[in-house]
């Protein structure tokens, strides 16, 4: 951006900015001097299993949340219209199924981390497999997350860009390994309503200066910009309802069904029923984040459409443009420019402080306790919290990765999603509802499932051309005949409109259906491989560990036509040789999974553990 239309920032945006980090810092160092002052993981890592379910439900919202979100929304409506909108449709069954499938298993398994699973349902190589996958997604992730405040800040004010990101990074990773998962929750609650009174602001004063909410929608509606259903069936497309709404049920699956961030908050829940409420109470907020992004989309499309601001805005990308424009609707109001940065970066550090907390957890639990069985509580939390600040350091690095891409960060960061918790997604999948898997399909499953996800992601990254984009909205068409063309050519943008053939046309899937191509790919492997090395037999299934899919789905069939169909049985009704194995994986990491009455299934109510119908499976496979 031209030095010269920089924006500067007064006394009272600096305080706001201050203490938002303070606060953080604040809220650290309470949780390291209250409770049990971190000297156990089950604290530093769990929050001592004790959690109710606000402040769960808000940090749910907070980990994916970031200032990727925040600018990379509003930039692709203004830009595309309001078809990605139709994504909140994918949070009814994105939020359901991990509430009543994945909560349910993982939980009743008494686990510390997600892929414990992963070793009680196969092996331990299907585990550490798993755990490895989760870092990559999280390191790459978290190096996106880092840059785009930065960015931002930089962008506007010309701050240092690699000061604000050691800033980020460092902030957050004290007080990560100062406070623990306590600290993370707490700071989560406190960012997330900076978040909020951040859109908010902006829309407000946005929609003020255009005139008047009336005034916003004439714009808007005569610019073209509010979609319709867009029912094409072509998977290529960048943006339908099909590839939001059905490809984003998966995206939201990785994310709050299997993602480590989301599962370590569900287990650090005081009771099962505590963390179904916390997963059903994101629904709302989420599709109220979801709305105020798009919103101020919408909003600065009304306030500047048909404007010349290419000498302003020279090369940027849409990313900027969201910044700039925010910064200049915020001028002259003291103050606001620093709720909106305070915004930006409440949503980064809630995200990196998931992100960070999350890896110490499985690295501890996953890749280091396993070989130390030995090791002293004292020494566990000391490793956990060198790790949680190296993994603070790592993610800068990672910033820099991500300064070379040059994508729109939406795009990136939900391709990061799709690609690799996609396959991690089939792997949970895959263990949960088809009991034939055995440990080999699994392995192969995950290897093949992210060789095809890299195939497509850097196919398309190569060819440009991750799902054909629709026509832009009529303004920018009248923008291109201004001197704007550079700003339009460096939009994120590939306008083909004839349609690719062959290899390009399998690198133009959109990026929308990653999680769930490389989810299936997974399965599909993964069964396969199964069935050629010899299914696993139903005695050798860890009780707990299989949701019994089929027999839920019926539910509503007769008991003795249910039995016939779908191989499952209550557990009371069975002759007694063919009741739950004994326990084989007797103790992992000092909890027995087995827990008292071994896990099961209630058929009625998933909130009363007394009235549990608990339901075994039968392998009668046909
Ligand atoms: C993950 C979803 C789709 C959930 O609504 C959304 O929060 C999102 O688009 N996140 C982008 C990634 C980020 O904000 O870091
Ligand atoms: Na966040």
């Amino acid at each position: 951006m031209d030095p010269s239309h920089q924006k500067h920032f007064t006394i009272v945006d600096y305080v706001i900015f201050a203490i938002l980090l303070v606060a953080s810092m604040g809220i650290g160092l309470y949780y390291a001097l209250s409770g049990g002052r971190q000297r156990t993981t089950q604290e530093f890592l769990m929050a001592d299993r004790n959690m109710r379910c606000l402040p769960v439900s808000l940090s749910l919202i907070a980990s994916f949340q970031s200032a990727v979100a925040i600018i990379g929304v509003p930039a692709e409506i203004y830009t595309h219209g309001t078809q990605y909108w139709f994504i909140g449709c994918a949070y009814f069954l994105g939020l359901l199924i991990p509430a009543h499938v994945f909560i349910p298993v993982l939980y009743r398994l008494r686990l510390s981390s997600a892929y414990q699973y992963l070793e009680l349902r196969f092996s331990k190589a299907v585990r550490i497999c798993g755990t490895l996958t989760f870092i990559f997604q999280m390191v790459i992730y978290m190096g996106v997350c880092v840059y785009t405040p930065a960015f931002a800040l930089n962008a506007v004010t010309g701050f240092e860009l690699w000061g604000a990101v050691l800033a980020i990074g460092l902030v957050c990773a004290l007080y990560t390994t100062m406070g623990g998962l306590k600290a993370v929750i707490w700071t989560d609650v406190f960012q997330t309503i900076v978040m909020f009174a951040g859109q908010l602001a902006v829309i407000v004063v946005g929609v003020h200066q255009t005139g008047g909410v009336s005034e916003v929608w004439r714009k808007v509606w005569a610019g073209n910009l509010i979609s319709g259903l867009d029912l094409n069936p072509d998977p290529t497309v960048r943006h339908t309802f099909w590839t939001l709404g059905v490809g984003g049920v998966f995206l939201m699956l990785s994310l709050y069904g299997v993602n480590q961030a989301q599962v370590q908050r569900y287990l650090s829940s005081r009771t099962e029923k505590e963390a179904v409420r916390s997963c059903y109470m994101v629904f709302p907020s989420l599709q109220l984040t979801l709305a105020l992004s798009c919103v101020m989309g919408l909003v600065m499309f009304a306030r500047y459409c048909g404007e010349d601001h290419s000498e302003k805005l020279g090369g940027s990308s849409g990313d900027a443009m969201v910044i700039y424009f925010v910064m200049d609707m915020l001028q002259g109001l003291p103050g606001l420019p620093g709720l909106f940065m305070a915004c930006l970066f409440s949503a980064a550090l809630s995200t990196i402080s998931s992100a960070l907390n999350s890896l110490a957890t499985v690295t501890m639990e996953d890749l280091i306790k396993p070989h130390f069985p030995a090791m002293s509580e004292a020494r566990a939390t000391l490793l956990s919290k060198v790790l949680a600040l190296s993994y603070g350091l790592l993610c800068l690095v990672m910033a820099y990765v991500t300064h070379q891409m040059g994508d729109s960060v939406l795009q990136v960061a939900l391709k990061i999603f799709g690609m690799v918790g996609g396959p991690i997604l089939g792997l949970f999948c895959l263990g949960m509802f088809f009991p034939w898997a055995n440990s080999t399909g699994a392995v192969a499953g995950l290897g093949v499932g992210l060789s095809m996800a890299f195939w497509i992601g850097i196919g398309s990254i190569a060819t440009r051309s991750s799902g054909t984009r629709p026509l832009p909205p009529r303004c920018r068409a009248a923008l291109l005949s201004d001197n704007m063309t550079t700003v339009i050519e460096s939009l994120p943008s590939n306008v083909t409109l004839s349609l690719p053939s062959g290899l390009t046309r399998f690198y133009s899937l959109s990026y929308m259906w990653y999680s769930a191509f490389n989810c299936f790919t997974v399965i599909l492997i993964g069964l396969t491989i199964s069935f050629l090395t010899g299914p696993m037999k139903e005695e050798n299934v860890t009780p707990g560990t299989v949701y019994p899919l089929l027999g839920t789905l019926l539910c509503f069939l007769p008991e003795r036509l249910k039995k016939k169909l779908c191989c499952v049985t209550p557990l009371g009704q069975t002759p007694s040789s063919l009741q739950m194995p004994p326990p084989q994986h007797k103790e992992i990491n000092g909890v027995d999974p087995q827990h008292e009455s071994g896990p099961s299934w209630e058929e009625t109510d998933s909130f009363l553990p007394d009235t549990r119908t608990p339901f075994v499976e039968q392998e009668t496979t046909v």
